[in-house]
């Protein structure tokens, strides 16, 4: 596990920009899974405007770790977030952009989209295989779609999961922990002094982090990256 720890979260999603363009140059580097939140929403702005030459943009395709169960045009869509702001400003094929639907029937799309996985990505041990997965903190521990409410959802036996936010009632599509686990890189993108208690109980390890769906969070044959500003890292706030 790294972790990374930057100024403010404006550093910290230009740092991750500046990291997949460092990954993608290699060229063996295809498939991303996108977050919703608030700093990935900061990333690709920064990616949108300081990054649109720098990257091979064509050999990108493009998932999501979870999606609401809204419409796409809906203004909790993370698909919808992301088009805004990165997809549409940068031009990205249709072809390139895979979305959990939303609109569908969540079981129905659960399966779909794990089929969809299956196709596209290279499998191992059976499971997709992504090249990146981007996930956020929730106050309560949550990580992609999987609340603490929830946690037998990180172990499911399939690839992607139906949840349900523990207060909105609203239902979510979501990775499943083995998916998450299995990629070659996961980066944890957490801002902001709400997450700080989260951050540090899981980074150390403590009983109550047990608890929550991040701290299930650990690569099997790949690489954590904690991406942190100052505040969520626990330093105190600065006049
Ligand atoms: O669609 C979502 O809501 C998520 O993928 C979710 O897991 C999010 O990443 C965290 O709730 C942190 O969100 P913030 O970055 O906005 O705090």
């Amino acid at each position: 596990m790294e972790k990374r720890i930057f100024k403010t979260k404006e550093e910290v999603a230009h740092a991750l920009a500046a990291s997949l363009r460092e990954w993608t140059a290699g060229g063996d580097f295809h498939h991303i899974a996108l977050s919703g939140g608030s700093t990935p929403a900061l990333w690709f702005d920064i990616l949108a405007q300081d990054f649109r030459e720098d990257l091979s943009w064509n050999s990108l395709e493009f998932y999501w770790g979870d999606e609401r169960c809204v419409a796409p045009d809906h203004p909790e869509s993370n698909y919808g977030m992301t088009a805004e702001r990165l997809l549409r400003p940068l031009g990205i094929d249709e072809q390139q952009v895979h979305r959990m639907r939303g609109e569908d029937l969540p079981a129905q799309e659960a399966e779909r989209y794990a089929g969809l996985l299956h196709k596209k990505l290279p499998l191992v041990n059976g499971v997709p295989q992504f090249d990146l997965v981007i996930l956020g903190l929730g106050t309560d521990g949550h990580t992609a779609s999987i609340f603490p409410h929830e946690m037998e959802l990180w172990d499911a036996d399939r690839d992607c999961v139906v949840a349900t936010h523990p207060d909105s009632g609203q239902q979510r599509i979501s990775l499943s922990g083995s998916v998450i686990n299995n990629a070659k890189k996961v980066v944890f993108l957490v801002t902001g002094e709400s997450k700080a208690d989260r951050v540090e109980e899981i980074l150390n390890q403590h009983a109550v982090a047990t608890d929550y769906p991040a701290s299930r969070v650990a690569p099997v044959n790949g690489d954590l990256i904690w991406m942190l500003d100052q505040a969520a890292a626990g330093y105190p706030a600065t006049s």
